[in-house]
């Protein structure tokens, strides 16, 4: 086996050469860490582990996504160049195809690591490569590049962790149809809404807020009573980074017109941003009896009632008060208290950013749409970048959720690299010893649990009116206190606990929760939205939440009635409820993921694992102790150890067979063990297993196989092109010799017309010597008679060069006699002959040259007509 970039098995070791951990000698935690620093010093970023891409951020511009780079990256085997990003998308691609080990099959690509680790970038990469293998230049891969600053302006922010951290959850579908793109689909998870109205110590809101306060335009910023972002209560921690957010609102605009937002969307779009800030600094004010009322001083509450197109009287008393309808349909106005006020007022908020969120995402879809086929006809490939896991000095239910996500995709890794495979090992029959590996399906249990999970914990808890943040605690303590990965604060009344999670403790408040769960609106203040006059606010506050939180648009019918997109019995009111409840955050939350899960099962996986050198976001500075942790963590000594002794290959008999027949030393394999055992052997193949019911292969094999079989398929073509040559070859010369005869068969024809001309011309010169009343000759020379025996001579001629070149006698090859030819008109209109205009050009008229050369050229042209026919 060869490590392409320079180490070899068996060479003397040289760290940071080995391009496969799985080769490295003398495999343990320090060789591995050691390999991977000395990798990165020298700006190789990526390493395999087997078929699993371990990629480490460089934190600065690395000249190695350039388009040759790319271009070799397009086809060939994955021991041909040195590891990378591209050579990922490549497997993926060609594993879609099927010209990989398996037969054609949808395709995923998981991508793990911490916050900042590089997913993103490494999700973006592998996007621009699978269009670029795909050759496409059409308006539909620009348009699948260009809706990322979209969604990263309203879904990004910068963290503690990361500059540009995702805050949604992101599946990127793409749908090929023989091998070309046909559309794409991405699918949000969980978007942290709370960001919107407070973030962390050094923390931002979402990126959209800065580009729009710096990039509008003074008569925008003056329409939507805009001024500098020192002003919002909900921007905190803002940066003067005024070219940089300019240059991105131009991104965001160009992104806009591209997805193919009109004036009125845009428009919807800024006033809704707008409405949210200016929402954000409506001044809630206490009166003596502790009821919550609205600072009218301040012109906030207007400005965002007039933004969001709604009555500010319904405003403020939607923010100030909640209505309760009695169990006999009476009406009931309870005031709020300031804290439930601000809490109302967050909470439109929002609820107004996420569903924008939302139909951005809905309206990047239908441009995105593939046209003309259904996505069920399509093949397709996922790529899946999901927030990393998260570990502040804070952490709320917002980071329980992302770290829930993280341990949910660490489970999938370990059920696909470890369990699946060790429990294929017995059900064919292999002796292995089991290679153990750290589960976190305890900790999965812990969190997803039903009754007695974190999460039903937290859905009962907020269903009771009376519940708080600390009964919450308490329930907690109560039911879930034994299991070793629960941790309660040490402190009464604290309201922290702590979960040992696979990648590490995490110390989580629970203030808040309750609130954060239920992520209500009050039905008046809902109802009040769904009036708005702004056209956008009205649209995406009369769509549903689905069960997986996702917002389903309603289209209007010819009526003006409101429909929804849903098949019936999942129409309005029944989204996102369940048995007539709204589902809350944490429960759609907990559906989304089961659906993630189903479709990555549903497709063959390939793993791309990102590593963080270091916190400090520096190029050049590779922490050993962080790393060596990420590397724990995510079990890279355990997956080299299965990768190096398993069979990361596993392909039914029949399957393979039908394969690699080519490469097989007979022609009729039975498509049975021995048939697999044949053909590995005539291959040169060694370290394979033969299972019960299928060849086990190290994965490696994938690239023997396939360069054995392109050496077949090279031949083949060379024989293939050999055996085409000749048979082309004998074609020509059997056409040619055909011509030959042909032309010959057209000098005879020829010659005997000359000769019976020469007989006519000498008939006619002896009958006018003797009568000298006789008319002139014709033009041509010849005569006006024709004797039947001349005629007859004539057509003879011509029929037996039709018969020669296998002609039937029509119209074209016949020679149209005529008893009595009296007049050059009628000589000329005969196909057979060219007009006699030219008087001079046969020599005199009427001599026996000039009948000659009328006769030959003419008859040349029937003779090719008589060719091109035939
Ligand atoms: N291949 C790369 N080349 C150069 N810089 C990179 C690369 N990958 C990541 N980075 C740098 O690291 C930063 C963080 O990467 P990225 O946003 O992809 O992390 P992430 O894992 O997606 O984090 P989060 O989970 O917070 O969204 C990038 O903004 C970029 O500066």
């Amino acid at each position: 086996m060869q490590s392409s970039d320079g180490g070899r098995q068996g060479d003397a070791y040289v760290p940071g050469r080995v391009s496969d951990l799985t080769s490295l000698p003398n495999l343990d935690e320090d060789v591995l860490l050691q390999e991977l620093k000395a990798r990165y010093a020298a700006d190789r970023i990526y390493t395999y582990v087997g078929d699993i891409l371990v990629a480490v951020n460089p934190f600065k511009d690395v000249p190695i996504y350039t388009k040759e780079i790319s271009d070799k990256y397009c086809g060939g085997l994955h021991s041909d160049h040195p590891p990378h990003i591209f050579a990922t998308a490549n497997d993926a691609y060609q594993g879609m195809l099927g010209k990989l080990a398996a037969p054609p099959q949808d395709q995923c690509i998981v991508i793990s690591g911490e916050s900042g680790a590089g997913k993103t970038e490494s999700t973006k990469l592998l996007i621009r490569q699978l269009l670029q293998l795909c050759q496409g230049t059409s308006q539909l891969e620009q348009q699948i590049l260009q809706v990322n600053p979209l969604l990263e302006a309203f879904g990004n922010a910068q963290t503690l962790m990361n500059d540009n951290s995702s805050r949604f959850g992101k599946y990127i579908q793409l749908f090929f149809q023989n091998g070309a793109v046909k559309g794409a689909k991405i699918r949000e998870y969980l978007l942290e809404k709370s960001r919107l109205v407070q973030q962390a110590e050094g923390e931002q809101n979402f990126h959209v807020f800065y580009c729009m306060l710096n990039g509008l335009s003074p008569q925008n910023m003056e329409k939507y009573h805009l001024g500098g972002q020192q002003n919002y209560s909900y921007l905190k921690n803002f940066q003067e980074k005024a070219q940089q957010y300019r240059t991105q609102h131009q991104q965001l605009l160009d992104a806009m017109d591209m997805v193919g937002f009109d004036e009125e969307e845009q428009e919807g779009m800024f006033s809704t941003l707008a409405g949210v800030l200016h929402m954000g600094n409506i001044q809630i004010c206490s009166t003596d009896s502790g009821d919550a009322y609205v600072d009218r001083s301040a012109k906030d509450l207007n400005i965002t009632a007039e933004i969001l197109g709604v009555d500010s009287a319904d405003l403020e008393s939607s923010l100030t008060q909640s209505v309760v309808r009695t169990n006999k349909g009476e009406l009931i106005q309870r005031n709020y208290s300031v804290q439930q006020a601000l809490a109302s007022r967050d909470a439109v908020s929002k609820a107004l950013y996420g569903r924008l969120f939302g139909w951005l995402v809905n309206k990047i879809n239908q441009l995105l749409a593939p046209t003309d086929t259904s996505i069920a006809e399509l093949q397709q490939i996922g790529v899946l970048d999901i927030f990393g896991f998260e570990h502040f000095e804070h952490n709320s239910f917002e980071q329980l959720c992302i770290n829930l996500a993280n341990e949910q995709l660490q489970y999938f890794f370990n059920q696909h690299i470890f369990l699946l495979e060790q429990e294929e090992y017995q059900r064919e029959g292999v002796s292995w010893s089991t290679i153990t590996f750290t589960d976190n399906k305890p900790v999965l249990n812990l969190l997803l649990a039903r009754p007695i999970g974190i999460l039903a914990l937290l859905d009962e808890e907020s269903l009771f009116p009376q519940g708080t943040d600390l009964t919450l605690l308490q329930k907690l303590n109560q039911n879930v206190g034994s299991s070793p990965y629960f941790t309660t604060g040490k402190q009464a009344r604290s309201p922290l606990f702590t979960i040992t999670h696979y990648a590490g403790k995490v110390e989580y408040n629970v203030t808040g929760w309750l609130e954060k769960n239920r992520d209500t609106l009050p039905s008046n203040t809902m109802s009040l939205l769904q009036r708005s006059s702004n056209p956008l606010i009205n649209t995406i506050c009369n769509g549903s939440i689905t069960r997986t939180g996702t917002l389903a648009l309603q289209h209007k019918t010819s009526k003006g009635r409101r429909l929804s997109k849903r098949p019936v019995g999942r129409q309005i009111g029944e989204l996102g409820k369940k048995g007539g409840k709204q589902l809350t955050l944490g429960g759609q939350f907990k559906n989304s993921l089961a659906v993630l899960v189903e479709r990555i099962t549903a497709a063959r996986p390939h793993f791309v694992r990102c590593i963080k050198p270091n916190g400090l976001k520096q190029p050049n500075n590779f922490q050993e102790d962080e790393v060596a942790a990420q590397l724990k963590y995510t079990g890279m000594m355990e997956t080299i150890r299965i990768r190096r002794e398993g069979y990361a290959l596993r392909i039914p008999f029949q399957q393979f067979v039908q394969r690699y027949r080519s490469l097989g030393d007979i022609a009729s394999i039975p498509e049975d063990q021995h048939g697999c055992q044949r053909i590995l052997k005539a291959a040169g193949l060694s370290d394979w297993l033969i299972g019960k019911s299928k060849v086990l292969l190290k994965w490696w094999h994938t690239d023997e196989l396939a360069s054995r079989l392109q050496k077949v398929e090279l031949a083949a073509t060379h024989i293939q092109t050999g055996v085409r040559g000749l048979l082309a070859r004998r074609k020509v010369a059997h056409l040619r010799e055909l011509a030959n005869k042909q032309a010959a068969a057209a000098v005879t024809f020829l010659n005997q017309t000359e000769q019976l001309i020469e007989d006519a011309f000498q008939r006619q010169r002896h009958l006018a010597e003797r009568d000298e009343t006789a008319p002139p000759p014709v033009a041509g020379g010849m005569t006006a008679e024709m004797t039947p025996a001349d005629a007859a001579a004539v057509q003879q001629v011509a029929n037996n060069m039709a018969d020669y070149l296998h002609l039937p006698q029509d119209t074209e090859t016949q020679v149209d006699v005529k008893d009595n030819l009296s007049s050059d008109e009628e000589i000329v209109e005969d196909d057979f002959t060219g007009p006699i205009s030219s008087k001079n050009r046969w020599g005199k008229e009427g001599t026996r040259a000039a009948s000659v050369h009328w006769s030959r050229p003419s008859s040349v042209t029937c003779v090719i007509t008589v060719l091109k026919v035939g």
